[in-house]
């Protein structure tokens, strides 16, 4: 049985994950931390939330905190704590203010809870999945982000309509930044187990407007609703479930490489990566030409915002 703690509870995604969390059957405690002020809030949540344990047989012990200390002993802790973008706004905009509540956040956690896996939800989450590891000082594996999980989500929906398949039936990927760069490897997408680009019908597939559809995907729903909240919360769920069942599932998050990809490394960044009880595993790959140098191009992106980053913060403390 497990404790995990969200933080940036009172937000749009912390409060859609603490209910797909919760219907998670291993965990067995939440912890909903938000900012000092919105205790009236917290205490509803976890009123609101009992409501529909009670509702669905589900059995957490749940509680509110405006003090991280309480996360102290947290098996998994996400960070959902942080800026949104506005309409206009590049993720990439957040990066300094998020970094600084995400490296002073990241401190505390490395202190009190060395042995917890920290989950980035947090844009730019690339970037602060690499703050995150910076000054939590915790291990490569216990550290990851959303990165494009959500993403190569988005484009096996669009493929499974496109085909009128069940999605069950479609495996996709995207790698790299979660972000404009990103990369769709159609090399390792399949319908039914078969090669996509083996089905005579792949020639018609507007590929390129897919991809499109994806990169702008969170800024439609942003322009249109103000935020997006189910798909983050079910992949944040799903991500969750894969650790605490100890699943070795390989889904796209953002991870620490050191060069398991054509020799590309030491960044944090959206690849493959093997899920279970004791962290995130990149899996070493290779991939079609096209792939790596539209890889290499993500990279370059976000070390060099990563970099940036880095040194702002330094400066600032
Ligand atoms: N990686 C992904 O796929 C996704 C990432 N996000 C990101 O998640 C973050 C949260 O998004 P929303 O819930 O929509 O935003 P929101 O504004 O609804 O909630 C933000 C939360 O962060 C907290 N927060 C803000 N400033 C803080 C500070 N200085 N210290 C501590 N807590 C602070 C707020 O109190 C609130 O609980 C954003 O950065 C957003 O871009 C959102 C959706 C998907
Ligand atoms: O687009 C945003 O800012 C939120 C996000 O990362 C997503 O839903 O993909």
């Amino acid at each position: 049985m497990a404790k995990v703690t969200i933080l940036g509870a009172t937000g749009n995604v912390g409060v859609f994950a603490a209910h797909t969390v919760s219907e998670i059957p291993y965990v067995s405690d939440m912890l909903l931390v938000g900012r000092p002020g919105r205790e009236d809030f917290l205490a509803g949540c976890c009123r609101d939330l009992s409501d529909s344990f009670a509702a669905r047989g589900t059995d957490v012990r749940l509680s509110y905190s405006t003090s991280l200390l309480d996360a102290k002993d947290s098996d998994i802790i996400i960070c959902t704590a942080g800026v949104p973008r506005r309409p206009g706004q590049d993720r990439n905009d957040l990066a300094f203010e998020n970094a600084k509540i995400v490296a002073g956040t990241a401190e505390t956690i490395g202190r009190i809870s060395p042995d917890a896996i920290l989950f980035l939800v947090t844009n730019p989450v690339d970037v602060m999945t690499a703050v995150a590891l910076k000054y939590s000082g915790l291990q490569p594996r216990q550290i990851f982000g959303l990165g494009t999980h959500l993403d190569s989500m988005r484009l096996k929906s669009l493929i499974a309509r496109y085909f009128r398949v069940h999605v069950s039936e479609v495996h996709t990927r995207i790698i790299g930044e979660h972000g404009d760069s990103m990369v769709p490897l159609w090399s390792a997408t399949t319908i039914g187990g078969i090669r996509i680009r083996n089905l005579p019908t792949f020639s018609g597939l507007p590929a390129q407007e897919m991809i499109e559809t994806v990169r702008t995907s969170g800024e439609a729903i942003i322009r249109d609703k103000g935020a997006t909240v189910y798909g983050p919360g079910e992949a944040i769920a799903t991500l969750v479930r894969t650790i605490l069942r100890d699943e070795n599932r390989i889904l796209t998050v953002s991870s620490y490489i050191k060069s398991e990809i054509h020799g590309i490394g030491d960044v944090c960044i959206g690849v493959p990566a093997r899920i279970n009880r004791d962290g995130v595993f990149p899996v070493p790959l290779s991939l079609e030409e096209d792939e790596v140098v539209g890889f290499r191009e993500s990279v370059k992106k976000i070390r060099t915002v990563t970099a940036d980053v880095m040194e702002r913060l330094e400066e600032a403390r």
